[in-house]
């Protein structure tokens, strides 16, 4: 792919730049997209309430860039001209004295909470920002549909939305944006995108990760508002999209919203819409979990649970009547990152043929990056005997980190990866019913170990044998990236 070079100076202002969002993700973020295009300018101001000084964030810097990717003398040359300012973010003056510090274009981001985001707001509606002015955030994007509604007003009364840059980083993910490209560029795809042949769908998010220490944020959150409602959401808002004419930010925040309003839960029972469950003690890959409960900061009484699993409905002409399976959990033993679209039986099979012809479906692993199909072809032996064959391709890893792409995006001021104001509201609009149904516990929370695969039966049992056969193709995958045929195992049951 060629990249494009930008001479443009932008100035990143990391509002709460001494905490774990900008450590973990936005520097290294940034470091993998100076790894690509090490000619950007960007001058990094930390501004944060913490006792960090210059030469301390300037060393914090060159450290992260170079974890991204970037090269020595690239991670010196951007940290040697950061600045770090201890300052109160929500003092007017000690942010006009932020803005004033910054040259070229300047690029406000929030790595703060969302509550702290809003009040800083209501801060910076008082200065005159520089004409140039965007600001990235991070979800969540409010807490329910109203209150995102009231931070977008209380945003654009900052910036213009074409100036507001919600970051969902799921949309820099590479298998994600290929999504578009592959479906729209594949005529045999094209076709078959719909109700008529496609069954259901499941966008799977299953982690290895456990809670990391992030009880103050999760378990206020849980599984439902910390992945489904964003980032699973924002998947199937691209997947079931109508075509796009061109890459254009406003026709693909279009097209997504269209989908989005037309997204509903599943039914009126609860129960057969909606899943959740909690891990208990455990180990993953040897190494031992405990049980969430047990966790530093969880409050059990919250009920908060690390699994859930939601299915939703498009009410268009396209999709109507296709369930959609939204599932995320964490401290699961075997990572599960897919997008699996299960086609239709076919009207009929040639009387003669025996053997299986179900259950053909199309995967997508988005990391690692993989597309298979599981296609009913004639078997080893007997020409009429059918048998499903997965033929699979590993796709080449992203030149840069989900964060580096979306960075990248905001550094070039064009909102092609970000979550637009009503998509972030329609989001919250859709996930209201189960998250009522959760907090009136008309769903009961179940359990499952740390290190398993959720409890039993949530999936279908096409579903559970797509998974271990893609555990399997994983744990082989990096030997090498050529296209394979293997055996599908019998469905579990
Ligand atoms: O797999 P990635 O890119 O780290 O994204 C998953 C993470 O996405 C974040 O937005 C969630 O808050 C985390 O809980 C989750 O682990």
């Amino acid at each position: 792919m060629t990249t494009k070079q930008t001479t443009k100076s932008v100035t990143f202002l990391i509002l709460g730049a001494g905490g774990d969002l900008t450590q973990r993700l936005l520097l290294p973020g940034l470091g993998s997209l100076l790894a690509v295009e090490s000619d950007r300018e960007v001058q990094v101001i930390g501004a944060d309430r913490a006792d960090l000084t210059t030469a301390s964030f300037r060393a914090l810097v060159r450290d992260r860039l170079k974890k991204g990717g970037a090269d020595a003398k690239t991670a010196g040359r951007i940290a040697g001209k950061a600045h770090y300012i201890k300052a109160d973010l929500l003092d007017p003056s000690a942010l006009a004295d932020l803005v004033q510090a910054a040259e070229g274009e300047l690029v406000v981001y929030f790595a703060l909470p969302p509550a702290i985001s809003m009040k800083v707001c209501a801060q910076l509606e008082k200065l005159d920002l520089p004409a140039s002015t965007r600001l990235g955030l991070e979800k969540p994007f409010g807490a329910d549909e109203k209150s995102a509604r009231q931070f977008n007003k209380q945003l654009q009364r900052v910036v213009d939305e074409d100036r507001i840059f919600r970051v969902d980083h799921f949309l820099g993910v590479s298998t994600v944006l290929n999504l578009i490209g592959m479906r729209f560029a594949n005529r045999m795809l094209q076709p078959i995108w719909n109700a008529e042949h496609i069954e259901r769908v499941e966008i799977l998010y299953d982690e290895d990760l456990a809670l990391e220490g992030r009880a103050g944020y999760y378990d206020q959150a849980g599984a439902l508002r910390d992945m489904l409602q964003s980032h699973l959401l924002q998947i199937l808002a691209i997947f079931a999209m109508e075509p796009i004419a061109s890459l254009d930010p406003q026709e693909l925040a279009d097209l997504k919203a269209q989908v989005l309003r037309a997204t509903h839960i599943w039914e009126n029972n609860p129960k057969e819409y909606a899943q959740r469950a909690r891990y208990t003690a455990g180990s993953i890959n040897g190494r031992s979990v405990p049980s969430y409960v047990k966790e530093k900061g969880v409050e059990s009484s919250r009920n908060t649970e690390t699994l859930a699993q939601l299915t939703v409905q498009i009410d268009n002409n396209r999709w109507a009547g296709v369930p959609f399976v939204l599932r995320s959990g964490k401290a699961m033993g075997a990572p599960r990152k897919q997008v699996i679209v299960y086609f239709r039986d076919v009207p009929h099979l040639p009387k003669g043929f025996i053997g299986d012809h179900t259950g053909d479906a199309m995967i997508i692993d988005l990391k690692p990056g993989r597309v298979s199909f599981k296609l009913s072809m004639n078997a080893e032996g007997d020409p009429l005997d059918l048998e499903q064959k997965t033929l699979s391709a590993d796709l080449a890893g992203a030149q840069m980190t989900a964060y580096g792409e979306v960075l990248r995006y905001l550094m070039d001021d064009n909102q092609l990866l970000s979550v637009r104001a009503d998509s972030a509201e329609l989001c919250w609009k859709i996930v209201a019913p189960a998250i009522k149904a959760f907090e009136q516990n008309l769903v009961p929370i179940q359990q499952y170990k740390a290190g398993s695969d959720g409890p039993e039966g949530w999936l279908a049992d096409d579903s559970v044998a797509i998974g271990q056969e893609s555990a399997e193709l994983t744990s082989t995958s990096n030997k090498g990236r050529t296209a394979r045929t293997t055996t599908a195992r019998p469905a579990k049951g």
